[in-house]
């Protein structure tokens, strides 16, 4: 969509791939850098599943971050299809942003993405994060350490949760765009349609509800979106589980659980979309859910890998 930065011809764009461990803070760092909300946020690891995309705006830049999943040792199909995804969502890029948490930093997930990262052509930026948390001399000296084995260009401490900071960091990434027409229109944040984010707010209460694994073995998927007249938004959603008893701990106790889910995304679904939300929720059993070509494809993640 035209505007005026377009026009003047002063108007820059670009990639940044955002890529870290498992929980380094990747989505509470793309919502910060976007000033709100489009990736779910969760204490448990890896619960970026689909590619989802957040746009900072920085005066005349429109900045497209990809928010990649946690990159970490694949077994499962869904697993290396993430992965694979990340990786994908990397090559792409004006900038590649390595965000590392300096207090549970996992070597072994650490190690590999150093090695790609050595022979990458991109502007290489180290954001360590959490430094609300993290005590000073051992950062530091991580900080020291990461640089000698990346000739990373810029290197950043922030704290992703307050945005301390982040103003420094978004300035940084602006300045690397190239120059260009904006992809976006100006009011956009996501590319991530409704439905899909919809899907997102639903999934992020399965993991602060439910316990152990569970999440892990469920996805939510996208049955209608229907804009009713009365201005309000009728979504449809299935959760799928594997097997008949994680069917009935997401149903909870005479329905508890699942009502208890529901109520909790539709509110904060009406929040984010300021219309008044009706959310349906079914629970299907579907072993080998994961295993669906036609479910990779919906969630745009590449079935074969
Ligand atoms: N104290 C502190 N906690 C943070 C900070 N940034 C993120 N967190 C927390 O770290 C956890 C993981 O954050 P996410 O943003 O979901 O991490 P992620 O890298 O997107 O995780 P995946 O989806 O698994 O790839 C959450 O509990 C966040 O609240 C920070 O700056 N300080």
């Amino acid at each position: 969509m035209a505007d005026d930065k377009n026009q003047s011809g002063q108007s820059k764009c670009g990639v940044v791939a955002v890529i870290g461990a498992p929980n380094a803070g990747k989505s509470t760092l793309v919502n910060q850098l976007v000033g709100q909300k489009v990736a779910i946020v969760s204490p448990k690891a890896q619960t970026t599943r689909t590619r989802l995309m957040g746009i900072a705006l920085h005066g005349p830049t429109q900045i497209m971050l990809v928010d990649t999943p946690g990159i970490f040792a694949p077994r499962r199909r869904l697993d290396r299809a993430m992965v694979s995804a990340a990786w994908e969502g990397a090559e792409e890029a004006d900038a590649v942003l390595l965000l590392v948490d300096p207090i549970k930093q996992r070597r072994h997930e650490l190690m590999p993405l150093l090695e790609q990262l050595k022979d990458r052509k991109e502007r290489k930026i180290l954001v360590l994060n959490k430094v609300d948390k993290a005590v000073k001399e051992p950062l530091l000296a991580l900080a020291q350490e990461l640089t000698g084995m990346v000739d990373f260009d810029e290197v950043f401490f922030v704290s992703a949760l307050s945005g301390d900071g982040v103003p420094e960091l978004k300035e940084e990434l602006a300045k690397a765009m190239p120059e260009g027409p904006w992809h976006y229109p100006e009011d956009q944040v996501s590319d991530a349609s409704e439905r899909l984010l919809a899907t997102e707010v639903t999934r992020e209460q399965l993991y602060k509800q439910l316990r152990e694994e569970l999440p892990y073995d469920s996805m939510v998927r996208p049955e209608s979106y229907t804009h009713r007249e009365d201005g309000s938004v009728e979504i449809r959603q299935q959760i799928l589980v594997q097997r008949d008893n994680q069917r009935s701990i997401v149903l909870g106790k005479g329905g508890s659980m699942i009502k208890s889910i529901g109520e909790a995304a539709r509110k904060e679904l009406s929040e984010i979309l300021g219309q008044k939300v009706h959310l349906f929720l079914h629970v299907k059993t579907q072993e080998g859910w994961d295993e669906d070509r036609e479910f990779y494809e919906e969630m745009g993640l590449d079935w074969s890998k």
